[in-house]
This record gives C-alpha cells, sequence and structure tokens, in this order.
C-alpha cells in the first residue's frame, strides 16, 4: 500500500502530472483498500480483474491476499511502472490497453472472477454496459462518482433510473454505496465518490443485444410516452408488448422511468419470441 508521501514521490520519478482526463486519483488511505478487499471477500486463489491499476495501491492488496490479478492499464508509463515493480510475480497479468476495448484485460474468461476497481470515472457506464454482455463477475467492488453510483442504482420511478441501471438490477443484487471522503485520493477529486457493492444474482437475468439497444433508445427519448414509443417502432412485437403490459395495469401512457424491471424483461420476451 502506497503513502500519500510515497504516491508523491513515485509520480514524481515518472514524471508525472496526474491526468485529470485519465481519473487518475490515486488510492492513499489503506481503509478504503481493506474495505475493497473486505466487501469482494477476496482470498488466496480468487480470479479478480482491475481495471485502471494505477500504480497498484489496490493490486497489491488484491495479490498479498493470494489472488490472480488481470490488470488493464491504458497510461504506459504506469503500465512501464507496474511492469518494474510487479512483472516478477506471476500471478499478475497486465494488460496495456484501453478497458474499453478489453473490459477484462487479458483474462480469458474461462473461470469464476470478481473486479475489484477505482475506475476511471469518464468510462464507468459504457465499461460497465461491456461487463454486462458477459461473462458475469460474481462480485464487483467499485470505486465510482456519486453520480455513476446513484445511476448504477437507481429504482424505477427515480429520476437517475436509465437503461444500465436495469441491465444491473437484472443480473446484480446492488448493495448501498459507502460514501468515500476526498482525502482518500491523491490528487482530491473535484467530485465525490462512493464504493459501491454489486453481487451476482442467484439466477441473473440478460437483455439481448437488441432489447438492449431498444431500452437505450426508449430512454434518451424519456419525456415521452411508452405507447408513442413502442409504436413508432412499428413492430407486432412491440404491439404484443404494449397489450401485455396494459393487461398488468401499467398503461401505454407511462414513461419509461415508471416501467418496473419485469416489464423490461417482457420486452425482451417478446424481442426473442417474434
Ligand atoms: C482512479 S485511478 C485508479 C488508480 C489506482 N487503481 C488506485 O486506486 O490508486 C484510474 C486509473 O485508470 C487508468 N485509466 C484511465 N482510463 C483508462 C482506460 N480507458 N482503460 C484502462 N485504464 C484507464 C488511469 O491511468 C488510472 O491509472
Amino acid at each position: 500500500m502506497l503513502t500519500l508521501t510515497q504516491t508523491r514521490e513515485r509520480l514524481q520519478a515518472l514524471g508525472m502530472h496526474p491526468s485529470k482526463k485519465l481519473g487518475q486519483n490515486f488510492l492513499v488511505d489503506p481503509n478504503i483498500v481493506r474495505k475493497s478487499l473486505d466487501l469482494a471477500k477476496v482470498t488466496a486463489g480468487d480470479t479478480v480483474v482491475e481495471v485502471g491499476p494505477g500504480l497498484g495501491t489496490l493490486t497489491g492488496g488484491l495479490l498479498e491476499r493470494g489472488a490472480e490479478v488481470y490488470a488493464v492499464e491504458l497510461d504506459h508509463r504506469l503500465a512501464a511502472s507496474l511492469r518494474e515493480t510487479r512483472g516478477d510475480e506471476p500471478r499478475f497479468h497486465l494488460a496495456e490497453a484501453d478497458a474499453m476495448d478489453k473490459p477484462l484485460g487479458d483474462f480469458p474468461g474461462d473461470r469464476p472472477f470478481k473486479i475489484v476497481a477505482n475506475l476511471p470515472y469518464a468510462i464507468s457506464t459504457p465499461w460497465m454496459e461491456k461487463i454486462l454482455a458477459g461473462p458475469l463477475p460474481e462480485k464487483m467492488v467499485l470505486m465510482l462518482q456519486r453520480e455513476a453510483a446513484e445511476r448504477f442504482t437507481a429504482e424505477p420511478g427515480g429520476k437517475n433510473i436509465g437503461a444500465v441501471s436495469l441491465f444491473l438490477a437484472a443480473a446484480y443484487v446492488r448493495r448501498p454505496g459507502h460514501a468515500v471522503a476526498r482525502s482518500c485520493f491523491y490528487p482530491a477529486p473535484d467530485i465525490d465518490s462512493v464504493l459501491l457493492h454489486l453481487e451476482r444474482r442467484e439466477h441473473p437475468r440478460s437483455f439481448a443485444p437488441q432489447t438492449r439497444a431498444l431500452m437505450r433508445k426508449f430512454f434518451t427519448q424519456r419525456r415521452k410516452q411508452i405507447g408513442s414509443l413502442a409504436r413508432q417502432e412499428k413492430s407486432p412485437a412491440l404491439d404484443h408488448w404494449l397489450a401485455v403490459l396494459e393487461s398488468a395495469g401499467l398503461p401505454p401512457t407511462l414513461r419509461p422511468e415508471a416501467l418496473p424491471l419485469d416489464a423490461w424483461l417482457q420486452l425482451d420476451q417478446a424481442l426473442q419470441s417474434a
């Protein structure tokens, strides 16, 4: 675990100024590192994917607990530094890549795994959408910008609900997040952070790509009623869906944000059986 002073020194030695664009706010609080590992119940033999290992603070904790770590880091200076400090560790696998191209780094997805990451905030939602396309991790413990955590945990009827909230709700139990003080990072970010804990459901549900695309489209027109959104698609499957909703007491005048998860799962079913 790197202290604040060690983090500063290491960055200086690398000739680096933390990049805002890459969300480079490094963890300098050992309690938060420990809490992340505890929430994910990381034990020897676990396989863990880490996005944005940075200087390797969280990575070190994961390796100390005996995990096999697949990390993906975009910044070549940090990747070089990790190869120098962790390169000899046989349980450490580093992909120098964009996590949007390699959401799981070099992990082949051939066994159960977890994700523990202090995410670069700019990619958290699109990266999560990629993760939810599978294979699904058993657990995810993620440091997120507060707005992203609210979006991920939003319930129907709330203002933050979006397609990603529903994709997540179908597959994961979303535990309440823990607020993390700005002083736990170097440099201190000018936004609030939340540590979120997600546990895969016993029977996770996922939406077909076609349904996901349609849901995203509907949520970009969230002020429109579900009836007009569905009818504009000119599809018998969607007409059928509206009828199913109506018989369940959900009128076509509702807006996408008001529909419960079940209604979206029914949309998936209607599109699959069309
Ligand atoms: C919030 S910092 C976390 C650093 C370290 N894990 C820690 O907790 O101290 C985010 C890290 O993600 C890296 N990063 C930013 N965008 C990335 C991307 N698209 N793909 C992979 N890594 C990225 C940054 O270079 C940085 O190391």
